[in-house]
C-alpha cells in the first residue's frame, strides 16, 4: 500500500493525491496578496478597454482634484487683495464645472470597475465551480457542503466588492496622491518632506495591523462557512429535526455558531476602531505641520496665505488615501483571506485521473474482476484487504454482508470514485486505470437508495441519463420504469417541476424515476445499491418489475439487505469485514447452512411447531 502514503506520512485514498488542508492536515502555502492580485489580473485583463477608460477617468478627477485648490489660492491671493470682483464670476463657475465633471467622471469610472468586478467574479466562480466539480467524491467526504458553498458565493462576492470599490479608491488615490506630492515639492519641498516624514509610521501601523486584520478576517469568513454549512444541513434536514422535535436543539447549535460569527466581526472591529485613531493622530501631526511651518514661512513672507489654504485643501487630498488606506488594507486583507479560502479549492487537485494516454474503453460486455485489490479510506481503517471478485458479464451477482462490511465501497471501486490502493480491477481485460474515465462512467448506471432529483422537471430529470434522448425515447424509458401513469397523471406530465429533492414525490415515484433516468443511459453495467430497501410492498412490486428489465441482459452487481430480493441472483457473495465469507446461488447457500442461512433465517424466520 506504500504508494497511497505521502513523504509526510499523510494517508491519501487514491493516487497521486494533491490534497488541500481539507483533510489529510497538509497545509497548502497561503495565497500571498501578490498571487491575489495576480491571479485578479490574469481574470481581467481581456478587459483592459475598460480598464483603460477607467484609468483615464481616474486621472481626469486626480486633475480636477489639483486643480480646485489652485483656485482657491488664485482668489485669495490676486483677486481679493487686486479687488478684480469681475472675474470671481469665472472661479464660481470654474469651481461649479469642476464639482460636475467630477460627478460624471466619478460615476462613469465606478461603472465602470463595478462591470469589470463582476466580470471577473463572473470568471473566478466559474472558475471554483468547474475546478469543484472535477475532484474526487472523497474531496467531497472530507469538507463540509456548507462550507464549499460559501467559498463559491461569499468568498468570491469579497473579491468582487474590493474589485469593484476598493480598486477605483485605489487608483484614484494612487494619481491624486502622486500629482499632489510632486506639486508640493515643487511648491515647497521642506514642508512637504516635513508632512511626508509621517507617512513611514503610518505604513508601519497598517503593517502591524494587516497581518492580525488578515488573520481575523479569515476567523469571520471560517464563521461564515460553519453557519452556511449548519443551515444546509438543518434545512435539507428539516423533517428529521421536526420529527424528533430538535428544534429547541438546532436553534441552540445554530446560535452558537451566529455567536461565533458574531465574536469573530467583533474582533475585527475593535482591530479596525484601534488602528483608525491612530491614522487619524498622525493625519493630526500632519494639519499641526502645515499650520505651524507653513505659518513661520507666511510671517516670513516666503509663502502666500493663498498657498497655505491650498496646501491645508491638498494635505486632505494627501491624507485621504492614507485615511482611505486604512479601509482598503482591510478589503485587501479581507479579499486575501477569501482568495486563500478559494485557492485552497483550486489547488487541490484530483486524485482520481486519466493516463495521458489512456484508451477509450469500447463498449463492454461487463466482466468484472478484481484482484488483490487493497482498498482503506485512511490509514487506519482499510476496508479491502487482498480482495478478489470476479462478476460475470451479462450476470446478476449479489453482494450480502452485516453493516460495514465494505459491500458499497466494492461497488464505488467500479466506476472509479475511489481507486484502490494496491491491486488490479479489470472489465472486460481492461485495468480501469488504462481507460479514460468518461468511457467508463457511460457504461455504468448506479440506481441507489439515496436518490437525487434535481430542481427542474420530470423530463429533464429522466433525460438527465442521455442528455441527447428525444421525447419518445424518454417517455419510453418511464413506460419501462413503470413511471409512466403516475407521471401521465400530473397536469404537467413530463413538464411537471419538481422541488429540491422532488419533495412532491413518493419515495416509490422517485426511484422509478431514477430507474427510468438509468434505462436510458442504457448501461452494460448496473449497480443497485440497496435499491428497494425503503420501500413498501406495493411500491416495491412496481419497482421490482422496472428492476427486473433494467438487469435483463446486462453485469449487474446488486447491494441488498433484503435478501428477498436478491433470490433470484445468479450469484451471491456474503462479505465478512472486507472479505468473502462465502459464495453460491440462493440454494446452494442456504444449503450450506452458513452466514447466508443464517442471514436469512433473521429475516423470515420459519414458523415454529404449533403448541
Ligand atoms: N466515505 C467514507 N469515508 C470513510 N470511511 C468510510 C466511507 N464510506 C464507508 N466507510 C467505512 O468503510 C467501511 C465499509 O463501508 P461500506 O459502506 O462499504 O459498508 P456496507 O457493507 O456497504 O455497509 P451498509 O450495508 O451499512 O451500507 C465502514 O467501516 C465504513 O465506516
Amino acid at each position: 500500500m506504500s504508494d497511497n502514503y505521502s513523504s509526510n506520512g499523510a494517508f491519501r485514498p487514491g493516487r497521486g493525491m494533491g490534497m488541500g488542508r481539507f483533510g489529510t492536515g497538509e497545509k497548502v502555502k497561503p495565497a500571498s496578496v501578490a498571487g491575489m492580485f495576480g491571479r485578479i489580473y490574469e481574470h481581467a485583463r481581456r478587459e483592459w478597454p475598460a480598464i483603460a477608460a477607467a484609468i483615464g477617468c481616474v486621472i481626469a478627477i486626480s486633475l480636477l482634484e489639483f486643480i480646485v485648490p489652485q483656485l482657491t489660492k488664485y482668489t485669495i491671493d490676486r483677486l481679493i487683495p487686486e479687488r478684480r470682483l469681475g472675474e470671481l464670476i469665472y472661479i464660481g463657475g470654474g469651481v461649479l464645472g469642476a464639482a460636475v465633471a467630477l460627478g460624471a467622471l466619478n460615476y462613469v469610472s465606478s461603472s465602470l470597475m463595478a462591470s469589470i468586478g463582476q466580470k471577473v467574479l463572473y470568471k473566478f466562480r466559474n472558475d471554483l465551480y468547474r475546478h469543484m466539480q472535477s475532484l474526487d467524491v472523497s474531496f467531497f467526504d472530507r469538507n463540509r457542503t456548507g462550507d464549499l458553498m460559501s467559498r463559491v458565493t461569499n468568498d468570491v462576492s469579497i473579491l468582487q466588492q474590493m474589485i469593484s470599490s476598493s480598486m477605483m479608491q485605489l487608483f484614484t488615490d494612487f494619481f491624486t496622491f502622486g500629482a499632489i506630492a510632486l506639486y508640493m515639492l515643487w511648491i515647497d519641498w521642506r514642508l512637504t518632506l516635513l508632512l511626508l516624514a509621517t507617512f513611514p509610521f503610518m505604513i508601519l501601523t497598517t503593517r502591524l495591523f494587516g497581518r492580525r486584520m488578515r488573520s481575523s478576517f479569515r476567523k469571520v469568513q471560517e464563521s461564515v462557512a460553519d453557519v452556511s454549512d449548519h443551515l444546509h444541513n438543518s434545512l435539507t434536514g428539516i423533517r428529521l429535526i421536526k420529527s424528533f422535535t430538535a428544534e429547541d436543539y438546532e436553534s441552540e447549535r445554530f446560535s452558537e455558531r451566529a455567536r461565533r460569527n458574531m465574536d469573530a466581526n467583533i474582533r475585527v472591529v475593535r482591530l479596525r476602531a484601534a488602528y483608525e485613531p491612530i491614522i487619524d493622530l498622525l493625519n493630526f501631526l500632519g494639519l499641526a505641520i502645515v499650520l505651524v511651518f507653513g505659518a513661520w514661512l507666511a510671517i516670513n513672507g516666503e509663502m502666500t496665505i493663498g498657498t497655505i489654504v491650498a496646501f491645508l485643501s491638498y494635505l486632505r487630498l494627501l491624507q485621504n488615501p492614507i485615511r482611505h488606506v486604512s479601509r482598503i488594507i482591510n478589503t485587501i486583507q479581507q479579499s486575501a483571506a477569501a482568495h486563500e479560502r478559494i485557492m485552497e479549492v483550486m489547488n487541490t487537485k484530483a486524485d482520481i485521473v486519466e493516463k495521458d494516454n489512456a484508451d477509450t474503453l469500447p463498449p463492454v460486455r461487463g466482466h468484472i474482476v478484481f484482484r488483490d485489490v487493497e482498498f482503506g479510506y485512511s490509514r487506519e481503517a482499510e476496508v479491502l484487504s487482498r480482495f478478489n471478485l470476479e462478476l460475470e458479464a451479462g450476470q446478476v451477482t449479489a453482494l450480502v454482508g452485516s453493516s460495514g462490511s465494505g459491500k458499497t465501497t466494492i461497488a464505488h471501486l467500479i466506476p472509479r470514485f475511489y481507486d484502490p490502493q494496491a491491486g488490479e480491477i479489470e472489465i472486460d481485460g481492461y485495468s480501469l486505470k488504462d481507460v479514460t474515465i468518461a468511457s467508463l462512467r457511460e457504461q455504468i448506471g448506479i440506481v441507489s437508495q439515496e436518490i437525487v432529483l434535481f430542481n427542474g422537471t420530470i423530463g429533464e430529470n429522466i433525460r438527465y441519463g442521455n442528455t441527447n434522448a428525444t421525447e419518445e425515447e424518454v417517455a419510453a424509458a418511464a413506460r419501462a420504469a413503470n413511471a409512466a401513469a403516475f407521471i401521465e397523471a400530473f397536469p404537467g406530465g413530463y413538464d411537471t417541476q419538481i422541488g429540491e429533492r422532488g419533495v412532491r414525490l413518493s419515495g416509490g415515484q422517485k426511484q422509478r424515476i431514477s430507474i427510468a433516468r438509468a434505462l436510458l443511459k442504457n448501461p452494460r453495467i448496473v449497480i443497485l445499491d440497496e435499491a428497494t430497501a425503503s420501500l413498501d410492498t406495493e411500491s416495491e412490486q412496481h419497482i421490482q418489475e422496472a428492476l427486473a428489465l433494467l438487469l435483463k441482459g446486462r453485469t449487474c452487481l446488486v447491494i441488498a439487505h433484503r435478501l428477498s430480493t436478491i433470490r433470484q441472483a445468479d450469484r451471491i457473495y456474503v462479505l465478512e469485514q472486507g472479505r468473502i465469507a462465502e459464495s453460491g446461488s440462493h440454494d446452494e447457500l442456504l444449503q450450506r447452512r452458513g452466514r447466508y442461512s443464517q442471514l436469512y433465517e433473521m429475516q423470515f424466520p420459519q414458523p415454529g411447531p404449533a403448541i
